[in-house]
């Protein structure tokens, strides 16, 4: 669709959000990263990055984040969560750590369950080349101490799956990947991810 090109919000509380930044600059987008909720004015979609989610949890909480970040989806703005970004997007999260009471709070938009760590711990943190629906040959992931998700809901496309788990989804204007493409050269889920941000206007006009 023609039109204005996308501005898209980066969430820079914790987490490789500068990574993201400079692929989605490297498309030509206009980058807003995201601390208040103000910062989410304007903003065609969002990036919810990877770091620790437990950690973002409790910043997103302290920013008062967790319902403006609701409201601007349910108003046609696209989400995109990788990894510790994708378990904050999760309608429940497996494997908190028992000082959260083995529960851990998410925004519950992304319909599926997400088990953290499901590939074990730091060192068994591995790349792979992974067919990704949609795109042409292979995407190179990196999996650090990755999720997977699970009880996947009848709107949920899964996209890809590594050793039978399915490692990313789509829900409408919805996108979550347990792997990090923004540690990566290949910029193709990101353009993917623009992609959706006009994908959703359209539905809203
Ligand atoms: N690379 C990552 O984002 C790791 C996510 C981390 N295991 C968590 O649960 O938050």
């Amino acid at each position: 669709m023609a039109g204005k090109p996308p501005k898209i919000g980066v969430l820079a509380l914790q987490g490789a959000f500068r990574e993201h930044r400079r692929l989605l600059e490297s498309l030509g987008t206009t980058v807003q990263e995201v601390r208040l909720p103000a910062d989410l004015t304007g903003l065609d979609g969002l990036i919810l990055p990877g770091g620790e989610s437990t950690t973002m949890a409790r910043l997103l909480t302290e920013y008062a984040l967790w319902e403006p970040i609701r409201a601007f989806q349910a108003s046609g703005g696209a989400l995109w969560g990788t990894c510790a970004g994708a378990i904050l997007l999760a309608r429940e999260v497996r494997g908190a750590p028992p000082q959260f009471g083995g529960r851990q709070e998410s925004l519950g938009l992304l319909d599926a369950a997400v088990v953290r760590n499901a590939f074990g711990r730091q060192i068994n943190s591995f790349a792979a080349p992974l067919s990704v629906q949609g795109l042409d040959g292979s995407f190179p992931t990196v999996f650090i101490r990755a999720p997977a998700f699970g009880e996947i809901g009848n709107d949920v496309e899964v996209l890809a799956q590594w050793q039978e788990q399915a490692v990313m989804l789509r829900q409408g204007n919805i996108l979550a990947t347990a792997f990090h493409p923004e540690l990566t050269q290949d910029a193709r889920i990101h353009q993917l991810f623009l992609d959706m941000t006009s994908d959703s206007k359209a539905v809203v006009m």
